[in-house]
């Protein structure tokens, strides 16, 4: 069935449907990696977002069990240049078009993926929809710029109620902004015990669980759109080692008092350098954000900005030189993506500890 891929500022495509045969608006933004369409696509942060990835050929690996990043996608749509119906792979048990039908989420293949690509990146992000041909372009056009997007992501992804993912080692709260499996992977590999908790829950209520450590999670969305976060980290500042990534990143910046923003076309795929400024070496990342921290309001701040993306110089890693708290605005977890950073959730493990053995000298004192 034809479908048609509409922009808000007039352009239209026209390609094939895949997957649902839904209408959907959202946000259109591109990833640029050559692999990993199944965790791009269960990926909680591109929750309000119809995702075009420039990787010319998509799903012929199929869909498996393993690389799920959550259980329910949350993405708007996909756009591909081709997409193929015969996977190949040992591990592959459904192809993308059942997968995308199964979970609703429309798909539209034999768009020019480099043409759009390079109207998002002029133009920034912006908003488009995946409807029928019998749609009318104009009219839905002028719907489009009408149109404001949900704010509330977040509510939307996040876990409602709290549930353990139990470990023997060190105790760490994880709140689930739009939390990617990989995270929880991360941790639970390093036997942590780990409860994760909803978006919204407080610094009391976090504290009444006594954990060592506290983790924030990546999530969708504008960070200002989740202010009753903003004011748990503040009240958590001091108390309890913490480490952030992506959403987690920016919130903890607010925080802080810094502030952040809208990029034009913001930073989605597998190999984005990124610079420690402390070491000065170079790990290339996987990165999904349309937001970053500005740099001039850090200089106000007690953080210190510990990592850059050499591709354009912004924020990627902040610390905070009074208390034990660092983030970072890409994925040490990577999936999909290389696994350069992952040794961040060992740094996190050794600040926990550290601080465990403070609160024992203290008290022998
Ligand atoms: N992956 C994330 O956590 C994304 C953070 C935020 N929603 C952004 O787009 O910048």
């Amino acid at each position: 069935m034809k479908k048609q891929l509409i922009l808000e500022d007039g352009t239209v495509f026209v390609g094939e449907g895949f997957g649902s045969d839904a209408q959907t608006t959202g946000e259109v933004v591109f990833n640029t990696g050559m692999t990993g369409y199944q965790e791009i696509l269960s990926d909680p942060s591109y929750c309000g977002q119809i995702v075009t990835l420039t990787y010319p050929l998509i799903g012929n690996y199929g869909i498996n069990r393993d690389d799920f990043e959550s259980i329910t996608p949350a993405i708007q749509g996909l756009v591909v240049k081709e997409h193929t119906d015969y996977p190949s792979n040992w591990r592959s048990e459904m192809p993308l078009d059942d997968y995308l039908k199964m979970k609703n989420i429309p798909g539209i293949a034999g768009i020019d993926t480099r043409k759009l690509t390079k109207i998002i990146r002029q133009h920034g992000t912006l908003k488009g929809m995946i409807c029928g041909l019998e749609e009318n372009a104009e009219e839905m056009v002028a719907k489009l710029k009408k149109e404001n997007l949900p704010n509330d992501q977040v509510r939307q992804v996040s876990t409602k109620t709290a549930y353990p993912s139990p470990g023997r080692g060190n105790r760490v709260v994880l709140v689930d902004f739009g939390l990617k499996h990989g995270i929880l992977r991360e941790l639970n590999n390093r036997n942590c015990d780990v409860i994760v908790v909803p978006y919204n829950t407080t610094a009391e209520e976090i504290l009444s669980l006594s954990p060592d450590g506290i983790m924030l999670s990546n999530g969708p969305g504008d960070p200002k759109d989740v202010p009753e976060a903003i004011e748990m980290i503040r009240e958590l500042l001091g108390r309890l080692p913490l480490f952030g990534i992506c959403l987690g990143h920016q919130l903890f910046a607010l925080a802080c008092g810094a502030n952040t923003e809208k990029m034009k076309f913001g930073h989605r795929g597998s190999n984005h350098p990124v610079k420690d400024l402390r070491t000065g070496r170079i790990a290339i990342t996987a990165q999904n954000h349309g937001y970053t921290v500005k740099e001039e309001s850090v200089i106000a701040t007690d953080l210190e900005i510990t990592h850059i993306a050499l591709n354009d110089g912004t924020i990627e890693g902040l610390s905070h030189k009074k208390v034990a708290a660092f983030t970072v605005q890409y994925h040490p977890e990577a999936s999909p993506g290389p696994e350069d950073a992952n040794e961040l959730f060992d740094q996190f493990i050794e600040m926990v500890e550290a601080e465990k053995q403070e609160v024992v000298a203290d008290a022998k004192a």
